[in-house]
């Protein structure tokens, strides 16, 4: 049986688009109205295809299906892999009427999206989002785009899906850290944007971590109204969209040491929202009981605190200073101004930077 949990918009003039949040969606709900023509490449990988491939290959009655199943982690979401899409797309003579349709995680729905923003200089695409990192974040907002050894995302497209399919029921496969790592972005936006989600958050924390069907539902809605709203207000990340980079400028740094894959995503987001937290301690923007309660929803979480343990001070300047945020060679951070209230600023002082990177590495 399916059940529409809630619906919202994301508004962008002729480029808005629904997400559609909801149990037994999958392979129940008709996607073709958001097809334009014939031809529907769905790209997914080898963990995802097993579980989920059958199923949706049911919601574009009367179109040509064909589907790529790339190879599964972070460290796949480069050049080789996106060629793979091309390869599939050029071999079975998609037109520039085809629709992409991204089934999986965020490796996929980033790699899927920014294929279909080049593919005969841009085509339609559809997000599926199967782990609820993807449910809460990178589904929607269009940043699309793979990973460069040197830096997280360097090279990408901001390119809008026509639709935003959550099916919550994939979430019951999903491994125990990738929850936590979803939650990592979850409690980004009450640190952002919401204090009334934030204290949502420490009610019903444990029920996220044991996967109740309500309460992810409710997390899921929720942040994504407050991602769409941020989105429509700065689709480009000219300025208040960085907001959502909160914990990324340490987090990036971290995933890009320890190799991609290793620590994954939201894991690394974590530990980084953490470091920011304790800079806008040093900086005198929030008070240390403020960092406690953000440290203890990390924790309870179940992410990590720390970062790798070989990594130095040095290790984190060096890979900060490609972050895409930096202007002129400046460093740019997301700060809290207070909890439920993220800045952006050039503006903290190294010294607290490195009380900040000192206090965290472990070898320091
Ligand atoms: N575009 C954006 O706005 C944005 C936002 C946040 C993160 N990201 C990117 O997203 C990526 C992280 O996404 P992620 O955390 O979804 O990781 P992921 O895509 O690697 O998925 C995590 C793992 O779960 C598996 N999986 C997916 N769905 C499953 C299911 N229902 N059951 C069992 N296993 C399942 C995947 O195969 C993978 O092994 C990173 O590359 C990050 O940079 C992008
Ligand atoms: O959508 C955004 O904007 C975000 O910053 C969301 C982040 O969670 C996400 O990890 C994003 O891919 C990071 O963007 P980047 O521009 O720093 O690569
Ligand atoms: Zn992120």
């Amino acid at each position: 049986m399916s059940e529409i949990f809630r619906e919202l918009t994301v508004d962008l003039g002729e480029r808005s688009y629904p997400i559609i949040i909801g149990s037994g969606l999958l392979g129940s709900t008709d996607l073709s109205p958001y097809v334009a023509g014939s031809q529907v490449m769905i790209v997914t990988n080898d963990t995802v295809a097993p579980l989920y491939l059958d199923k949706i290959r049911n919601s574009f009655p009367g179109k040509q299906v064909d589907t790529v199943v790339l190879p599964d982690g972070e460290k796949f979401k480069d050049w080789q892999t996106l060629n793979q899409i091309f390869d599939a797309l050029l071999e079975q003579r998609h037109s520039r009427k085809t629709t992409l349709v991204a089934l999986g995680g965020g490796v996929i729905g980033d790699m899927a999206g920014f294929a279909a923003a080049c593919y005969q200089r841009g085509v339609p695409f559809i997000q599926v989002p199967t782990t609820l990192l993807s449910q809460v974040d990178s589904s929607v907002g269009g940043k699309t785009g793979i990973n460069h050894p040197l830096g997280k995302n360097m090279i990408g497209a901001f390119h809008q899906p026509q639709v935003v399919l959550i099916d919550t029921d994939t979430l019951q496969t999903l491994p125990p850290r990738e929850v936590s790592a979803g939650l990592a972005e979850v409690i980004k936006y009450g640190l952002i944007r919401d204090t009334e989600f934030l204290a949502w958050l420490e009610d019903n924390m444990d029920a996220l971590v044991g996967l109740e069907a309500g309460a992810l539902a409710e997390a899921i809605y929720r942040s994504c109204a407050c991602k769409a709203e941020v989105v429509a207000l700065d689709e480009r990340e000219g300025g208040l969209r960085a907001i959502l980079n909160l914990g990324h400028t340490f987090g990036h740094a971290i995933e890009t040491f320890a190799g991609y894959g290793t620590w994954l995503h939201g894991e690394a987001v974590g530990t980084g929202m953490l470091m920011a937290a304790d800079l806008s301690v040093r900086e005198g923007m929030i008070s240390r009981t403020d960092y406690e309660r953000t440290a203890n929803l990390i924790i309870r979480a179940g992410l990590p605190r720390l970062p790798p343990e070989t990594m130095v001070p040095d290790d984190f300047m060096r890979l900060m200073a490609v972050d895409k945020k930096n202007v002129d060679g400046q460093l740019r951070l997301v700060l809290l101004k207070a909890i439920g209230n993220a800045i952006v600023t050039a503006g903290a002082s190294s010294g607290h930077l490195s009380g900040t990177l000192s206090s965290f590495c472990q070898e320091a």
